[in-house]
C-alpha cells in the first residue's frame, strides 16, 4: 500500500538536511549546554534544528500536528485521521557534545499508531536514511547517491550475532539478555544510528532495555521496517505510536530479517 509518495519523502529528507546544516554550523564552533528538567543536556543546536523543522513542516500546510522532543507541550494530539509528525531535532545530544559525530535529525510521519515515513539524517557523517511504506528504505551517501538497503537475515545456529548497543546507556538487564542470546560481538553507537545499522545489514540486533521516548525511535523504526527488519516489544508485538500522550517507549529489540 502506498500512502506516502516519493515527493513527500524527498521533501521531508530536505527539511531534515537543512536542520542538519544548522546543527553543523553550531558543531563547528563553541556552543553552550543547558540541563533540562530531567537532567538531560540541551544545546543551541537542538533548538535551532527544532525551529527549522517546525517552521518548514508548517509551511507544507497539510495541517498535520507536530510532536517534537523540544515542544511536547505544544502538541494537542493527532489530527482526525490519526496523523502526526514525530520529531527528534537532535538525537544523541551527548554524542554531539562529545563531538564524535554519532547524532541524528529524525522526522517520522505516524498514521493510526504506525510509522509510515521516516527520515534519519546524520549530518556529521554525511549519510541519510529514508523510508516509507510501499517505497522501501534507502541510504544516501555523502556524494548524493542513493541505494536501497536491506536488513540481514539472522545468524544461523552457532554463528556470531552482531549486536549494536548504546554508547551512553549500558545496563545489567542488557548484559543478561546478551548472555541468553549466545555468541555475539558488540558494537557501540550513539543515537538512532543503531537502528540504521540493523536496517542496512551491518548489525543483527539492537536491544534497548532502557528508557527511550517516541521521538527517539519513530523515524528509524520506519527505516528498519521498510528494510525488512522489525522493532519488537519484549512481548513480540511491534513498537507503536498509538498513544502519544504517553511519550515513553517500553523496552524493545530491533531485529533484522
Ligand atoms: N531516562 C531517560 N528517559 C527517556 N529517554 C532517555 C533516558 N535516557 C536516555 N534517553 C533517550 O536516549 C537517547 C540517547 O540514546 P543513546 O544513548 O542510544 O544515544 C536520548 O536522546 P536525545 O539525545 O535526543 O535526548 C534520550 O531521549
Ligand atoms: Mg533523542
Amino acid at each position: 500500500m502506498k500512502i506516502v509518495d516519493q515527493r513527500l519523502l524527498e521533501s521531508v529528507e530536505a527539511i531534515a538536511r537543512r536542520a542538519g546544516n544548522a546543527i553543523m554550523d553550531i558543531y563547528a564552533r563553541d556552543f553552550s549546554v543547558e540541563e533540562k528538567d530531567d537532567k538531560s543536556p540541551l544545546t543551541e543546536a537542538d533548538k535551532a534544528a527544532h525551529d527549522i523543522i517546525v517552521r518548514e513542516l508548517a509551511e507544507r500546510q497539510d495541517g498535520i500536528p507536530v510532536l517534537s522532543e523540544e515542544d511536547v507541550d505544544g502538541f494537542a494530539g493527532p489530527d482526525a485521521k490519526g496523523r502526526y509528525w514525530l520529531v527528534d531535532p537532535l538525537d544523541g545530544t551527548k554524542e554531539f557534545i562529545k563531538r564524535n559525530g554519532e547524532f541524528t535529525v529524525n522526522i517520522a510521519l505516524v498514521t493510526q499508531g504506525r510509522v509510515v515515513l521516516g527520515v534519519v539524517v546524520a549530518p556529521a557523517l554525511q549519510v541519510a536514511y529514508a523510508a516509507a511504506l510501499g517505497l522501501g528504505a534507502y541510504k544516501r551517501k555523502a556524494d548524493g547517491t542513493r541505494q536501497r538497503i536491506h536488513a540481514a537475515t539472522k545468524p544461523a545456529p552457532g554463528e556470531t550475532w552482531r549486536v549494536v548497543g548504546s554508547r551512553s546507556h549500558p545496563s545489567r538487564a542488557l548484559q543478561s539478555w546478551l548472555n541468553r542470546l549466545g555468541r555475539h560481538e558488540m558494537q557501540s553507537m550513539g543515537s538512532s544510528l543503531k537502528f540504521c545499522l540493523v536496517a542496512e545489514g551491518k548489525a543483527d540486533a539492537y536491544p534497548r532495555l532502557g528508557p527511550t521516548s517516541l521521538w527517539d525511535t519513530g523515524a528509524a523504526q520506519a527505516v528498519v521496517e521498510q528494510a525488512g527488519g522489525s522493532v519488537a516489544q519484549l512481548d513480540g508485538t511491534p513498537l507503536n505510536y498509538a498513544n502519544p500522550e504517553q511519550t515513553l517507549n517500553p523496552h524493545f529489540v530491533v531485529w533484522g530479517r
